[in-house]
């Protein structure tokens, strides 16, 4: 086949002299310019759509050519594995990441290098067991909170799509960020409209080839979100100058009641902000107040929009499940007293179904479908290929976790499959909603913990009774798992 623009494009060569496609087949295009055209003018179900089709249709990790550049798409562990694994560093963060920095700038998610090192390294230390113990106290309240609303009611419709985000912020920004936002509730509805609208720019940087360059993104779309971005960025700085003054009042009163073996950042008594880890930093010049607002930036976002995602499946497998909603429930009732004064980390590391149905949603779900990194150099993987330097490599990690090598009947709900006995042949890269190598997530624990805490405080005190058919759901394409359908679940209370 002839192309027009891919002509212009590095090709990918192998090893040996065997012809490409006796690797990865590469699937024609919609126009006679390769593949560039492939996502232009769909909706964002479309989208989300083409992917899925072509790792069906096509059983394969498959090549693309984009401007300039060819595109590889993993739809395999072994090939995931390779990617994410790399130890030579010719491979990085993908450009789409780039579509991010207007809303994130190069926070941890996308920055890259030294940079990121020194980042990673600062902020490694505030999700260690010990400070995630003292989070626990914040995930159990904020869960009695979110149970409370349905109190007096036998029973209750739950939006789950419009009440577990405000559940998810008000957590991340309790945690990490050491505030309250009780006081700023509008606000923060404010702030995750604005992220939908941050969303919604990305994709449209995805489909159309054209807002690939900042120039002419710059010039011809970014007007349309720079509203939204003056939101969340004045949201997320109110939230770091109220933590500035908390702060200082902590530490000044630390100082007058510190005994001489007390570390005055991390206190047994205290509890311990992310943010403030940020702050001290900035004292010692380590980063400066704009290193700290695109960390802000990304650990609310990461921290209130995936984990929100998660739940919301989660909640509906629940309810779509009864039987293994049961036998969570049982579980629960072993361990963990019924006023809840025993569920700290401790006692719920002991809800082992729990987590296996938790990791069985995110396999069918995961919060984020799409993975991208990019080759810094021409680089050689072990099945032969030769990729050119910006080969762009997006990772699909929701075919990948349907995909049928990896998984048995991959479209069954069971969460038995991550019983330690079932998992040993399984591939490292066969399930990766954390990611994996060094770029992995940084908060997983944390994230488990605020999942298992209010899956734990709801299923106590209600039965939880399905309201949608999963056949209706509608993906779109997003930043993170999208649906179009509104989820809701009923609650009913336990007598
Ligand atoms: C169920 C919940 C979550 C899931 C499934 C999830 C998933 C992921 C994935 C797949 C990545 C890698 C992204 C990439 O390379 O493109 C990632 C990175 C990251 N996540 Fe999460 N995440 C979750 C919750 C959280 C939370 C609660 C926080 C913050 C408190 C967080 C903070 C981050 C950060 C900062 C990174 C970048 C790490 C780096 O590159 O060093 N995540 N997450």
């Amino acid at each position: 086949d002839y192309y027009i623009l891919a002509c212009f494009s590095r090709r990918v060569y192998t090893r040996d002299g065997r012809p490409v496609e006796s690797i990865v087949p590469s699937p024609k295009g919609r126009t006679i310019f390769a593949n560039i055209f492939d996502l232009y003018g769909k909706d964002n179900a479309g989208i989300f759509n083409v992917t899925r089709d072509l790792s069906k249709t096509l059983g394969k990790s498959y090549l693309r050519y984009v401007i300039g550049m060819p595109s590889y798409n993993v739809i395999d562990a072994e090939t995931a594995e390779m990617i994410l694994t790399d130890q030579k560093s010719t491979i990085a963060k993908g450009l789409v990441y780039n579509f991010l920095h207007p809303a994130l700038k190069t926070g941890l998610l996308t920055s890259t290098g030294d940079k990121w090192h020194a980042r990673r390294r600062m902020l490694t230390p505030t999700f260690h067991f010990n400070i995630l113990g003292q989070f626990q106290e914040i995930f159990r309240a904020e869960s009695l909170k979110f149970v409370q609303q349905f109190s007096t009611q036998d029973e209750s419709i739950v939006s789950l799509s419009e009440l577990i985000p405000r559940f998810t912020l008000n957590c991340i920004c309790e945690t990490a960020m050491g505030v309250k936002l009780d006081e700023m509730a509008e606000k923060g509805d404010r702030y995750r409209e604005s992220f939908r609208m941050i969303d919604q720019s990305f994709v449209r940087r995805l489909s159309n080839p054209f807002f690939r360059s900042n120039t002419i993104y710059n010039l011809f779309a970014a007007k349309d979100y720079a509203p939204f971005l003056k939101v969340a960025h004045d949201f997320s700085s109110e939230i770091i100058t109220k933590r500035r003054i908390l702060l200082e009042e902590e530490l000044d009163y630390r100082r007058s009641t510190q005994t001489a073996d007390d570390d005055i950042f991390i206190s047994r008594h205290k509890r311990f902000a992310m943010l403030d880890t940020l702050i001290c930093a900035e004292k010692d010049g380590l980063i400066d107040h704009a290193g700290i607002c695109e960390e802000v930036d990304t650990l609310m976002f990461e921290g209130y929009d995936v984990s929100s995602i998660c739940l919301i499946f989660t909640l509906m497998n629940l309810s779509l499940y009864p039987d293994k909603q049961e036998l969570c429930f049982e579980e629960i009732e072993q361990h963990i007293e019924d006023d809840f004064s025993n569920l700290d980390i401790n006692q719920m590391s002991k809800l082992k179904y729990l987590e296996y149905f938790i990791k069985e949603s995110m396999r069918l779900y995961p919060p984020v479908p799409l993975i991208a990194r990019q080759t810094v150099q021409e680089t050689e993987l072990a099945n032969g290929l030769i990729l050119p330097r910006s080969t762009q490599i997006y990772i699909h990690t929701f075919d990948i976790h349907r995909n049928p090598r990896h998984w048995d009947a991959p479209n069954e709900f069971r969460p038995e499959r991550f019983l330690p006995g079932n998992s040993q042949n399984r591939s490292i890269c066969a399930y990766i909603p954390f990611s994996a190598g060094q770029r992995n997530c940084i908060a997983q624990k944390f994230a488990m913990n605020e999942m298992k805490t209010l899956m734990t405080v709801i299923l106590k005190k209600f039965r939880i009774l399905p309201l949608i058919d999963p056949k209706t759901i509608v993906f779109h394409m997003g930043i993170t798992l999208r649906i179009k359908n509104n989820i809701r679940v009923k609650l009913v209370r336990r007598k």
